[in-house]
């Protein structure tokens, strides 16, 4: 997982670096470069060698999930999803499309595991498919396509949310990126980080809390009551669909104190537990709570922290002029004009 890792973010610090030429700066949008990003790194992750295939695949996704949107965000009409319409049949073909490729790069795989074994690859798909061999427990091929396609939903954008944000809040907050530089050179010096190095950080992972307090890549959460149950001085019966918004409540002066709007990552600084007003395990939800939280925090936690620690040893970053505030909300919370950072080379 962390050559996977420092594979992707070097290949993205080398290519600002060409884009820097011998200026010494350039201008990127950070959301879009993030995307590419995470994408490369879960690819890579789920399917070891056949990785550029899964982004192919990933990117169709990407179209099923936009048009899922737009249709979740039109009057419903009951039965219109089964009319051959333009959208409806794009949609079709892009299902058709997704899982074919996804099978061909499972019977690949399940050929490669036939005649050399699992021992080379650690890859998400080859332990699915080892699952999917246990007749008795294991899964069925259908859920490990499925399962391959939730890994990428679930943590692509999310984790591309929470890396624009920090550039965003770091660029508007130049003490802290000093800060947080200052530790990241002291403790990695100007090394490619390893994990032994990533996990000595301690501002670093600050700023982040921070920022998935202040921006949360997923708004709220929901949760079905299956019975009767109650909650604080609410009673709900069975069935009854909650939301929770998680958002509000990262910004809830009662529980974060009167500077709730502000950036102050010093919050963190004795962890979670002691960073609010109440005990901060219960009003800090970025991952989720409970049996459903995210599978993929420490993943998302450690690629970010790689991913920060080889921006900040190699440039300084600025908010381009033509950078507009405006956070909204397509499933996570992302910037809707971009994120336009001018980066200095170190
Ligand atoms: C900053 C990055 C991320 C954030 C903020 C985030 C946030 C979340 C949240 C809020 C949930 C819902 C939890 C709940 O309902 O209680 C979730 C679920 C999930 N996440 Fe993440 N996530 C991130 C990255 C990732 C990554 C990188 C992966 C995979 C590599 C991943 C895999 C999953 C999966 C599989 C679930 C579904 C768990 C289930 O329903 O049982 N996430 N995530």
């Amino acid at each position: 997982m962390v050559p996977s890792f420092l594979t992707s973010c070097s290949d993205l610090v080398k290519k600002w670096d060409g884009l820097a030429g011998s200026g010494g700066y350039c201008e990127v949008d950070v959301w879009t470069e993030f995307q590419a990003l995470t994408g490369d790194v879960i690819s890579r992750t789920a399917f070891g060698s056949s990785f550029e295939d899964g982004k192919r695949i990933f990117q169709l996704q990407n179209e099923q999930a936009k048009l899922a949107i737009e249709a979740a965000r039109s009057p419903y009409i009951p039965g219109f999803r089964f009319i051959p319409t333009r959208k409806n049949k794009r949609r079709w073909l892009l299902d058709d499309r997704i899982k074919s490729m996804v099978r061909a790069i499972i019977d690949r795989k399940s050929e490669t595991l036939q005649t050399e074994g699992s021992s080379n690859s650690d890859d998400l798909l080859t332990i699915l498919l080892e699952l999917s061999r246990d007749k008795k427990n294991g899964i069925s091929i259908n859920d490990v396509i499925e399962e391959c396609k939730l890994f990428y939903l679930a943590g692509q954008e999310t984790t591309a949310s929470l890396l624009t944000w920090t550039l965003v809040l770091l660029s508007m907050h130049p003490s802290w990126q000093h800060m947080a530089r200052d530790e990241a050179l002291r403790v990695c010096r100007k090394d490619v980080p390893d994990l032994e190095c990533i996990n000595q950080l301690k501002i670093v992972p600050m700023i982040l809390y921070e920022v998935l307090r202040l921006y949360p890549s997923i708004v709220s959460l929901t949760r079905r009551t299956e019975n009767e149950i109650k909650l604080g001085e609410f009673t709900f019966p069975g069935g009854v669909d909650l939301l929770l918004p998680v958002i509000l409540i990262h910004h809830d002066p009662e529980c974060w104190g009167e500077d709730a709007e502000e950036f102050n990552p010093e919050r963190f600084s004795n962890g979670i537990s002691k960073a609010a007003a109440k005990d901060g395990r219960s009003v800090f939800y970025p991952f989720g709570w409970g049996p459903r939280t995210c599978l993929g925090q420490n993943f998302a936690m450690i690629q970010a922290k790689m991913a920060l620690t080889l921006i900040l040893q190699h440039f300084s970053f600025e908010l381009s002029p033509s950078y507009s505030h405006a956070p909204y909300t397509v499933i996570t919370l992302q910037p809707l004009h971009g994120a336009h950072i001018i980066l200095h080379r170190l």
